[in-house]
């Protein structure tokens, strides 16, 4: 059996139709991005498995022409990053920018040494987002997001930074429907085995970080969220305490991360609240 099948074997609830789920996700990517006035996107392209599945599902949707892919390392990113973005993009048939954040992330940091890691990686993954957004403008390329499910649910990313988008295709698939959909479309074999990394410092690993494999979690929020399950019925069904805790804990800790800025209310149509469907516009 190949990896995704054992994977898969292991959660076969949350096994997709892939050929459904592409053309699914196309078709309504397409569809946002035209209803925004566009014709292009741009992305930041790691080298990583998110990035790569978000790119082959643009350059299905708009053509690969219509699609700009940037590649942006810092000097301690590692080199094989930058060799599975190419390999991506050549894949996909994209052409690949690429813009070192080294100076600007650097000369910051030169008024801060001591930040930690944390800090400094969330810096980095602001100033990429900032990248996209201005290049946006100068390409006419709306900014696509790459934060899958996991991710979304357990605040594994750094918010206004990779969690920043117009539109996300990701945002409703878990890593292993991501690894799934990404074997399926053939995404190069390098990215599809290695693990998966935020690559703000060296050798951080996304399972590493968090204390449980992708799997594992995917599994219990699979069960948590999408069927509701009591944590009584989640330790009936074999998921440990210690886990259910931690894992329910992030997600309600990260809410933030999932809405729009608190607005405080004065008036009685106040933005976000009761100012926010087509009908209060009166479309
Ligand atoms: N309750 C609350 N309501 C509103 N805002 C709240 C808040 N609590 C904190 N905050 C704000 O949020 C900030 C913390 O959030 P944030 O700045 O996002 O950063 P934080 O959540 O501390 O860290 C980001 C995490 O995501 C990981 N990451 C980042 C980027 C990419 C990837 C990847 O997989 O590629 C992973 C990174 O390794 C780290 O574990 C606080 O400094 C504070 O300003
Ligand atoms: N060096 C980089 N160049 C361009 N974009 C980057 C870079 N590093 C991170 N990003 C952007 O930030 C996003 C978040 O990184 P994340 O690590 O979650 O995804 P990934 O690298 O695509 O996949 P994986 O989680 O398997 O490493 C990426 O998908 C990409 O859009
Ligand atoms: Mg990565």
């Amino acid at each position: 059996m190949n990896p995704v099948e054992e994977m898969l074997a292991r959660a076969p609830y949350l096994r997709l139709d892939e050929e459904l789920a592409v053309e699914l996700l196309v078709r309504a990517l397409r569809e946002e991005v035209e209803k925004a006035g566009f014709q292009k996107v741009i992305l930041g392209l790691s080298g990583g498995i998110d990035s790569a599945l978000a790119l082959f599902l643009s350059a299905r949707a708009f053509g690969p022409e219509n699609v700009v892919a940037v590649c942006m390392p810092y000097r301690e990113s590692s080199p094989a990053s930058v060799k599975d973005a190419r390999k991506a993009a050549q894949a996909a048939g994209v052409e690949m920018v690429t813009v070192d954040i080294t100076p600007q992330i650097d000369a910051y940091f030169a008024g801060f040494p001591e930040a930690s890691p944390l800090r400094r990686g969330n810096k980095m993954a602001r100033e990429r987002m900032s990248i996209l957004y201005d290049l946006s403008a100068e390409h006419r390329a709306l900014v696509i997001g790459t934060s899958n499910k996991t991710e979304l649910l357990l605040g594994y990313g750094t918010q206004f930074g990779d969690m920043a988008s117009a539109v996300n295709p990701l945002g409703d698939l878990y890593k292993t429907q991501v690894r799934q959909l990404s074997a399926h479309l053939k995404v190069p074999e390098s990215i599809l085995q290695k693990p998966p990394s935020a690559d703000l410092w060296p050798d951080q690993t996304d399972e590493g970080e968090l204390g449980f494999s992708y799997l594992d979690v995917d599994r219990l929020l699979h069960f948590m969220v999408d069927r509701r399950y009591s944590r009584e019925r989640l330790i009936r069904q074999g998921f440990d305490p210690g886990l259910i805790d931690r894992v329910h804990r992030r997600v309600v800790a990260n809410q933030y991360k999932r809405r729009l800025p608190v607005i405080l209310k004065l008036s009685g149509r106040t933005v976000g609240t009761d100012f926010r469907y087509p009908r209060d516009w009166g479309l």
